[in-house]
């Protein structure tokens, strides 16, 4: 509950933010930032999303009993967990990041009782779609406001080219409707985007469809659903930007690891660069050279960043990383680096608008369908922090400058209310950030991670 002066305990934001989240909750949460200070200590945030997702997905696929720790407990990956539950597989825990799964085999899933409610995550949603596409049952799928805007015809599309057959709204988003079809064809896919949620659709499709089944990206895109497959011993030809897989195989089940979420270490990794006077370690952070995107821009923009004890964990490259305030300039960000980083550009546009001179971003007009628009988003609570940032239609134009203290409309985006966070270590006035509950659906305990680190931010209810 909220004491006396408004600060939310993390007991209250744990209790109630999935359910807040889940329903296109009124903005009940606002940060309120101190100006100034910068990030000292060695810090650890929490688990990878995508890995976390995954690793309910195929725990429940495999033939057994898996362990999973370092699960990540926010919003969107229990979202995950909770849909598996209602299809009848047993879940144990989390407790402190551990979860033993009953694994109930390729087709041993059960037809939920109420439609799957997804919340804020287009990961659930666009994975699950593939993953019950092949399914003996129907299914809704259904998710908050946000959610229930976001483009779903980039999977039901191709998905129906296998057969599937997925009803959604006229303008092609959730609810979606699963009719399940046993007897899905395999597809070779040439994807027009490059999207990873896209590709592992078509991938877990592929698992239920006669024959060999090949997905081929523009650009390379995160790739744990490949390695994650390969640790349940389910084999997956890679090859160039092509990966195949051939269907009614089976899933061992296995022990994964979740490494630190490189995409939450983002906003610690931008504001240590800012601040003056900081000195970071983020320790045992996943560093897939598929998500490494945030570290080249910023060591292109002339931060410090270095990473030691590199080993392999799970499957996953996993390494500590050190960052010492550096001062920054503006760059033009190669446009092959943007799926690389695509979840990281708040937190690069922060870093953009401490920089000395102009930073350009293209090609990067997958941000306009995320949580929410982040290209408009951020250009708006930039532009009312003094800065001059201009939107363009795929990308972003930010000259560096000096940051105002000022009130941001965050529109639910949970990265978006953390990277003006970090604004406010070089800004001259504080900063108030609205509608931050969704924080909890990636990054549970950010307040007090970032207050230990030297952040001022408090979490405060918002007046209704
Ligand atoms: O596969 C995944 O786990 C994700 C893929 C990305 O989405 P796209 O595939 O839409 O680029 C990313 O933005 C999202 O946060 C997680
Ligand atoms: C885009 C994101 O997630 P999702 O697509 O799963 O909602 C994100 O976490 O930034």
């Amino acid at each position: 509950m909220p004491n006396r002066r408004g600060i939310i305990s993390s007991a209250y934001w744990s209790s109630k933010e999935s359910d807040l989240s889940a329903h296109g909750s009124p903005n009940t949460v606002k940060f309120h930032v101190s100006p100034g200070g910068a990030l000292q200590g060695k810090l650890r945030v929490p688990g990878d999303k995508s890995i976390s997702h995954r690793s309910i997905m195929l725990g429940s696929l495999a033939a057994g009993v898996s362990e999973v720790s370092g699960f990540l407990e926010g919003a969107d990956a229990l979202a995950t967990l909770a849909a598996f539950r209602a299809m009848g597989v047993e879940i144990e825990g989390p407790e402190q990041g551990r979860l033993r799964i009953h694994g109930v085999g390729l087709h041993g899933l059960q037809a939920p009782a109420a439609p799957l409610d997804l919340g804020n995550s287009g990961t659930s949603m666009r994975l699950l779609c593939g993953l019950l596409a092949g399914q003996t049952f129907d299914v809704e799928l259904v998710g908050d406001q946000s959610l229930s805007r976001r483009p779903m015809q980039r999977v039901t599309g191709p998905l129906a080219s296998m057969g599937a057959r997925i009803e959604a709204t006229d303008a092609g988003t959730a609810p979606l409707r699963i009719h399940g079809n046993p007897n899905l064809q395999s597809l070779a896919y040439r994807m027009p985007v490059a999207s990873a949620q896209v590709k592992s659709a078509i991938l877990l499709a592929g698992l239920y469809a006669r024959g060999q089944t090949c997905v081929t990206e523009p650009a390379p895109t995160r790739d744990h659903t490949e390695r994650m497959l390969r640790g349940f011993g389910y084999p997956i030809d890679v090859s160039g930007e092509t990966a195949c897989l051939e269907g009614g195989g089976c899933l061992q089940p296995t022990h994964v690891e979740v490494p630190a979420d490189i995409s939450s270490a983002a906003f610690f990794l931008v504001g240590a660069s800012i601040a003056e006077g900081s000195d970071i370690v983020l320790e045992h952070v996943g560093i897939n050279p598929t998500r490494t995107g945030i570290i080249d821009i910023l060591r292109l923009m002339g931060a410090s960043i270095e990473l030691s004890n590199q080993r392999e964990v799970g499957g996953e490259p996993v390494a500590d990383i050190r960052v010492v305030s550096q001062p920054l300039q503006g760059i033009e960000v190669p446009p092959e680096l943007v799926p690389l980083a695509i979840d990281e550009f708040p937190a690069i546009f922060i870093a953009a608008a401490c920089a000395e001179g102009e930073t350009v971003v293209t090609g990067a007009e997958e941000l306009r369908v995320k949580e929410s628009d982040r290209i408009s988003t951020m250009a708006d609570g930039l532009v009312a922090l003094g800065i001059d940032a201009r939107p363009q239609p795929d990308g972003i134009r930010i000259r560096g400058g000096q940051l105002t203290g000022g009130r941001i409309n965050s529109h639910g985006d949970h990265r978006i209310a953390m990277a003006f966070a970090m604004a406010a270590l070089r800004a001259n006035g504080a900063i108030t950030i609205d509608d931050c509950a969704n924080v909890n659906t990636s990054f549970p305990g950010f307040v007090e991670l970032a207050q230990t680190a030297g952040l001022q931010v408090a979490a405060e209810a918002a007046e209704e």
